[in-house]
């Protein structure tokens, strides 16, 4: 290995309680939030093409028109109680929220700007009444916050003058206190999300990430850092020169999933994901495919099949209110949720063989595995291969336990689950009691040979 000073600090998953929650909640929710939810991705008319929280960057507003969207921010219609709600109505268990996007507008009175809410028509503080609102719910509160900030005069791309790395220095001091600053806020706040850390100048702050990411996790003891926070000495990112992840939490599946279980390489992460292609911040114009709630279910079941939890976004309007196809989306996520969460929360891979019918979980240290089924085959039968050593006690429909199911041992641990015709074509989950013979006490089972 090369030696690193600035590199993973370490090798394996977190093995403390904390982390091992986060492991378990399966399924969460993402807000984009901001001035950029004022235009919604149109402007005089026109049209933005890009993602709606990017609007600044467009050459069609002049960056100081943009910036004036500060006198405009007056929520009238925000009620972090609702959104809490329906969050908890969908089955989240944890929410991930923007403090400040790339655009440098704080959702929280901060005293290191002025470009924040406590100069806006709103005067007061978002983030505090929405950790408490959700947190209220039983939902606990991922910050997430972009290092880039077009707001900030000291901010560099890249540094090229001496000047440059004056003012770079001086943005460096500001991005420490700000996240001090939301971690003293916020103690209940878990964990961090983080953006915006791709460009040159942020690469070469090993050394100074380093010694930040330390400092904030002895300020807040368990607290969970995501893999997109700091570069290692030679400029890695998510994963140091040596293929180890920095931080807590792979962050890297933005709007992806993982296909096989070797993808995630034995560590954390989350998948965080937009309704339509690629719209986080409110976007009038929803062009596109809009993915419905059983697909919405169906990359759930999949993330958690493979170790993960899966992070839906919203993108709320200007005025506070959350948006009906949103609000719909959630509730009828949450209709799957109410029936089905057994086979979603504190679920992990479950190292069988995935099959076409669709996913396995398997409930952490336990001998219950679920299989979430998406494609009814033709035979109506459903394959199951285990491995050595283990077969099945019982099997029963998840939503109604005391019927067992048909279980036909087709060939050595090879077997076929005979359920009876169903009404509806939506996704069900068929509960398998293991037992492990001697020699196989592990909660998750090795691949099936
Ligand atoms: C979570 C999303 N991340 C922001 C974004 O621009 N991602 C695009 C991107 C993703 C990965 C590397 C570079 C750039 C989007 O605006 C959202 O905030």
């Amino acid at each position: 290995t090369i030696p690193l000073k600035h590199g993973a600090h370490r090798i394996d998953k977190r093995t403390d309680s904390v982390m091992a929650k986060w492991r378990g909640y399966g399924l969460g929710q993402f807000i984009h939030w901001g001035l950029y939810a004022i235009p919604g991705g149109e402007w005089n008319g026109k049209t933005y093409n890009g993602a709606a929280e990017w609007i600044r960057s467009w050459n069609g507003i002049p960056k100081s028109t943009y910036d004036s969207l500060i006198y405009k921010f007056n929520p009238t219609k925000f009620n972090p109680e609702s959104w809490a709600k329906t969050a908890k109505q969908m089955g989240a268990k944890y929410v991930t929220i923007t403090t400040k996007h790339h655009d440098g507008f704080c959702l929280w009175p901060s005293k290191y700007t002025k470009y924040t809410v406590a100069n806006s028509p709103y005067k007061k503080d978002i983030i505090g009444p929405l950790v408490n609102a959700y947190n209220k719910e039983g939902i606990d509160v991922i910050l997430y916050f972009s290092i880039m900030d077009w707001n900030q005069p000291g901010w560099r791309y890249e540094i090229k003058t001496k000047e440059d790395s004056i003012a770079f220095e001086g943005f460096k001091k500001f991005t420490r206190n700000q996240l001090l600053e939301l971690l003293n806020k916020y103690p209940t706040a878990k964990g961090l999300w983080f953006d915006g850390t791709w460009d040159k100048s942020w690469v070469k702050q090993a050394a100074f990430a380093d010694e930040l990411e330390k400092e904030m996790r002895a300020l807040r003891p368990g607290l969970i850092i995501g893999s997109r926070f700091r570069p290692d000495d030679f400029g890695k990112r998510h994963n140091d020169s040596n293929g180890r992840l920095m931080g807590d939490y792979e962050q890297g599946w933005e709007r992806k999933i993982p296909n096989k279980i070797e993808d995630v390489h034995g560590n954390d992460w989350d998948c965080v994901m937009t309704v339509p292609e690629n719209q986080w911040g409110y976007n009038k114009a929803w062009n596109g495919h809009i993915k419905t709630v059983n697909e919405l279910i169906e990359m759930t079941a999949k993330c958690v099949s493979l170790g993960g939890n899966f992070v839906l976004n919203f993108g709320p309007k200007g005025d506070g209110s959350i948006r009906k196809e949103e609000i719909d989306l959630a509730a009828g996520i949450g209709n799957w949720m109410r029936v089905n969460n057994e086979a979603i929360y504190n679920c992990q891979y479950a190292g069988l063989e995935k099959q076409d019918w669709g996913y396995f979980t398997g409930k952490t240290g336990s001998n219950k595995v679920y299989m979430i089924i998406f494609n009814v085959p033709v035979s109506g039968a459903f394959r199951v291969k285990l491995p050595a050593k283990t077969s099945i006690t019982t099997a029963s429909l998840l939503e109604q336990p005391n019927t067992t199911l048909k279980v036909e041992e087709i060939s050595e641990n090879q077997y076929f689950i005979h359920t009876s015709a169903r009404a509806d074509n939506k996704p069900f989950v068929i509960v398998l009691d293991l037992n492990k013979k001697a020699g196989n006490a592990s909660g998750t089972y090795e691949k099936a040979k």
